[in-house]
């Protein structure tokens, strides 16, 4: 379990996500505010939000000041969300951040994932029998609680080697029920299990609780076949590594951890949007259907076929775009700068407006429209750098953003292959803007089985 070692300054503090709620509480498009507050005040607008200085900023060159040019200055921020990611490498910075990322790169190298497919086609199979009784019964269902299910199995059993060692329904709800941090009153300090940790009210923490077993689980469970070159065994033999002391048993734990939610809630949440979109496109249904008729036949996808889904990888892109799962990448600024004339002081926060960027008519054309060939040939050559960041950039980019496209291809491709979802939720599906950009009470889903 982690200890907070954070300034105690920072305990009892409000976390950004809570402070931003009175700016996300359109009930129609919690984005909403922030567009038009930036398309008033510009792309840079420091605003006082109770007793804190925030940094809105929504133009792709000063997404690349900050996470690319002066990326040393804007350190990483995490606050309230320390019980779901311990100290694993995506909350830290610096030399330490290096040494815990340099051991796990291997894992997610392009060269990797055509190992990784078999093992994607696995969980998707599991999926399909799932979907086939869904279909037979007619029931409605919760369509990130069912993608989420599908993207913990597939990070189990192709990075860890894994079958799920845990009711993955019940860990879901256990998680988002604390990373709706918007909905958090407080983010504060309290003493669990003898050590100082933050939480937000008694059914969090218990969320929490049950999040903290899962890591045990896994490591302790049986491998499926003992293969060599896992991530898991990346980062068990880092941490018996001596020549890596930061490298502990406690920080195996918490990569663990930050794989099992960077890894589950933001590939489910854009294949749940996904399946939203081509259900109300079933002419883009239709032609990922034909594609993976064409590309794959009756034989499951392999590396090669993953290349030639160009259409469906297309459709998965402009999802995205359009429901960045990461609508917002927040920093803190280490030291003073200066952005487009504003000064920015140490310790302000820093909200980088992804969602803003990836709808914003200067750099998209009809933004609000689905349209999956902008990201098809030519098209795509022609975008505006760092107008389109669904996994950050420069050196904190998403490690598992190319796998992640890999599975949701295949996902998207075999699923509709055989089934129809139907959504049956208002239109359109209102947002919830926590940490990331999810549903406001779900995507409710029929599932049809094609005849
Ligand atoms: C659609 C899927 C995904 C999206 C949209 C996404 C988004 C992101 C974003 C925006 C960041 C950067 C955050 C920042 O700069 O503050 C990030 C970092 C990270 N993601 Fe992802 N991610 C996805 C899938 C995955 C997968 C599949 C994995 C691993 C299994 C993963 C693991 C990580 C890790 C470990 C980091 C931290 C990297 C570092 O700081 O060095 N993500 N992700």
């Amino acid at each position: 379990m982690s200890m907070i070692e954070s300034p105690s300054s920072q305990f009892g503090e409000e976390s950004i996500w809570f402070k931003l709620s009175p700016l996300l509480k359109d009930p129609t498009n919690p984005m909403g505010m922030l567009m038009q507050m930036s398309e008033r005040y510009g792309p840079v607008i420091p605003v006082n939000m109770a007793r804190q200085r925030v940094v809105f900023i929504s133009e792709p060159e000063y997404f690349k000041h900050v996470l690319v040019t002066k990326t040393d200055n804007y350190v990483k921020y995490f606050d309230g969300l320390i019980p779901i990611f311990g100290k694993s490498m995506i909350t830290l910075d610096g030399a330490l951040w290096q040494k815990i990322r340099m051991p796990q790169q291997a894992a997610f190298h392009p060269d990797m994932f055509a190992e990784y497919i078999p093992y994607f086609n696995q969980a998707i199979q599991a999926k399909l029998q799932r979907w086939a009784d869904l279909a037979k019964s007619g029931e409605e269902i919760e369509m990130v609680e069912q993608t989420w299910t599908l993207a913990a199995d597939m990070i189990c059993k192709a990075l860890f080697d894994r079958d799920m060692p845990f009711n993955p329904h019940f860990i879901f709800k256990c998680v988002k029920t604390y990373t709706d941090v918007s909905s958090h009153k407080e983010i504060r300090v309290k003493k669990q299990h003898g050590e100082l940790f933050e939480v937000a009210g008694a059914d969090t923490a218990k969320a929490v609780e049950s999040w903290w077993s899962v890591p045990p689980a896994v490591m302790g469970a049986d491998p499926r076949e003992e293969r060599e070159q896992t991530l898991l065994k990346m980062i068990e033999a880092a941490a018996a590594d001596p020549e890596m002391p930061e490298f502990d048993h406690q920080q195996a734990i918490d990569e663990l951890k930050q794989y099992l939610w960077a890894g589950t809630e933001t590939t489910a949440l854009a294949l749940a949007w996904a399946l939203y979109l081509v259900s109300k496109h079933p002419e883009a249904a239709e032609r990922i259907r034909r594609e993976g008729e064409m590309v794959c036949g009756d034989r499951e996808p392999t590396a090669h076929d993953y290349s030639a889904l160009v259409y469906t990888r297309a459709v998965i892109q402009e999802t995205m775009r359009m429901y960045p799962p990461v609508w917002s990448l927040i920093r803190t600024a280490a030291g003073p700068d200066e952005i487009d004339g504003k000064k920015i002081e140490a310790g302000d926060r820093i909200v980088l407006f992804s969602y803003g960027a990836h709808h914003n008519p200067r750099f998209w054309d009809a933004p609000e429209e689905f349209r999956p060939e902008r990201w098809m040939g030519d098209a795509a050559k022609k975008r505006v750098k760092y107008s389109y960041i669904p996994f950050g950039a420069g050196k904190r980019s998403c490690i598992g953003g190319a796998m992640s496209q890999v599975e949701n291809t295949l996902a998207l491709s075999v699923l509709l292959r055989r089934f129809r979802p139907e959504y049956v939720g208002p239109e359109p599906a209102p947002l919830n803007a926590t940490v990331t950009l999810t549903p406001k009470g779900g995507l409710k889903f029929r599932i049809r089985e094609l005849s």
